[in-house]
């Protein structure tokens, strides 16, 4: 078999895997959070987020999730070319070495929670030394330039996604039962933008932001190359093909993530543009992916709002992050921890023994 029917029997065998989060344990879930010892609805988000975790484990009331992992994708990008970032394509591989000894924001953060940091190099354009990766080889060496012609080709984008369900596999495998999205790659809130407006319609003004803090003459050049690129290869209806010609590798390794996740029964949060455009490519794939899915936080960038409102998925913190390597989906994980304590561990009316509202006990 050649690499690529491998590649693409995987995500198709995944897809097929994808089943809605369990209906049964969603209404065991509601039922429970009726009875717990406070007034219906007073943990707001919290109970949903509780009744979507019951979903996602298939059970009421949900296990703890105990061994969270952020999977940093890392990947290069030919549109680094047309001047949309002030920074140099090297910073890529530099912040890869920086997640390894625990030196970057993530790192920080995920300690504070718990969490390991794992990075994957998807495609950076520079050889990196091994060290503790996920994947074994790269997928690709940077993407081409998405304002001259397809980023990836077909077969370098089904590679991607396949490797990004082969991690999802990997680390629940290793037993982790909680998967957090990140991402590295200079350039990459381009390409992002770039997907946000092929997937959802929207104009390429609106989804297009700042990223790492550029000009106004850069912001300006990134709309014109996210609306040239789109007006140059417009989007048909498939999701594949989309993320070939306007994505990155980290883009589909974290679509392939965000299926394999749920193709093995496992939450996800994400993290902020680059993971909701890629959440995007999972939802076309396999719309009930998105049932599996937290949205961590919402990001600075324009186009994660426009993203968050396609998928249906409400963030869970909102503090002017717009940084990406999965910072806003580590700050998040305790808030999901505590949606699946909260209906696990609290007293029911009947257990305490407190009146309800209408005086029965
Ligand atoms: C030092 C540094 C650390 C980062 N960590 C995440 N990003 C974030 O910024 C980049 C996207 O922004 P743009 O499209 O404007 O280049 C990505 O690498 C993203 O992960 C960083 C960027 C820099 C410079
Ligand atoms: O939304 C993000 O994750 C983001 C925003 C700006 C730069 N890098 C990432």
């Amino acid at each position: 078999m050649s690499a690529s029917s491998a590649d693409s029997g995987l995500l198709r065998r995944t897809v097929a895997a994808v089943v809605p989060p369990d209906p049964a344990a969603i209404s065991d879930a509601r039922l429970r959070q009726a009875q717990l010892t406070k007034p219906p609805g007073a943990l707001g988000v919290l109970e949903d987020a509780s009744l979507a975790l019951c979903g996602i484990q298939g059970t009421c009331p949900p296990r703890p999730l105990v061994r969270p992992v952020v999977a940093v994708f890392a990947g290069d990008h030919g549109v680094h070319a047309q001047g949309v970032s002030p920074w140099p394509q090297e910073v890529t591989a530099a912040m890869v070495a920086n997640f390894r000894a625990g030196g970057a924001a993530v790192n920080v953060l995920a300690r504070q929670v718990g969490a390991d940091v794992l990075v994957v190099d998807m495609g950076v354009a520079a050889d990196l030394d091994p060290g503790t990766d996920l994947l074994d080889r790269k997928i690709g060496r940077g993407t081409a330039d998405l304002a001259t012609g397809p980023a990836m080709t077909r077969a370098e984008a089904e590679r991607g996604l396949a490797a990004g369900i082969e991690v999802a596999h990997l680390l629940v495998d290793r037993g982790h039962d909680v998967l957090l999205t990140g991402d590295m790659g200079i350039g990459n809130t381009t390409p992002s933008a770039a997907l946000v407006a092929a997937f959802t319609g929207a104009d390429a003004a609106a989804v297009t932001g700042r990223g790492t803090g550029v000009d106004d003459a850069t912001h300006e050049r990134k709309v014109d190359v996210v609306r040239r690129a789109l007006r140059a290869r417009p989007v048909g209806d498939d999701p594949v093909e989309t993320l070939a010609s306007l994505g990155g590798f980290e883009h589909a390794g974290l679509a392939g993530l965000v299926l394999g996740g749920a193709a093995r029964g496992v939450p996800v949060i994400l993290d902020g543009v680059i993971a909701g455009a890629a959440a995007l490519v999972a939802q076309a794939l396999a719309p009930d992916a998105v049932g599996y899915c937290f949205a961590g936080h919402r990001s600075v960038e324009p186009g994660h709002t426009v993203a968050l409102e396609r998928l249906g998925l409400r963030p869970l913190v909102d503090l002017d992050l717009r940084l990406g390597e999965g910072t806003g989906a580590v700050l998040a994980l305790p808030i999901v921890q505590a949606a699946g304590a909260t209906l696990r561990e609290m007293a029911t009316f009947d257990s305490a023994g407190v009146a309800r509202k209408d005086g029965r006990r």
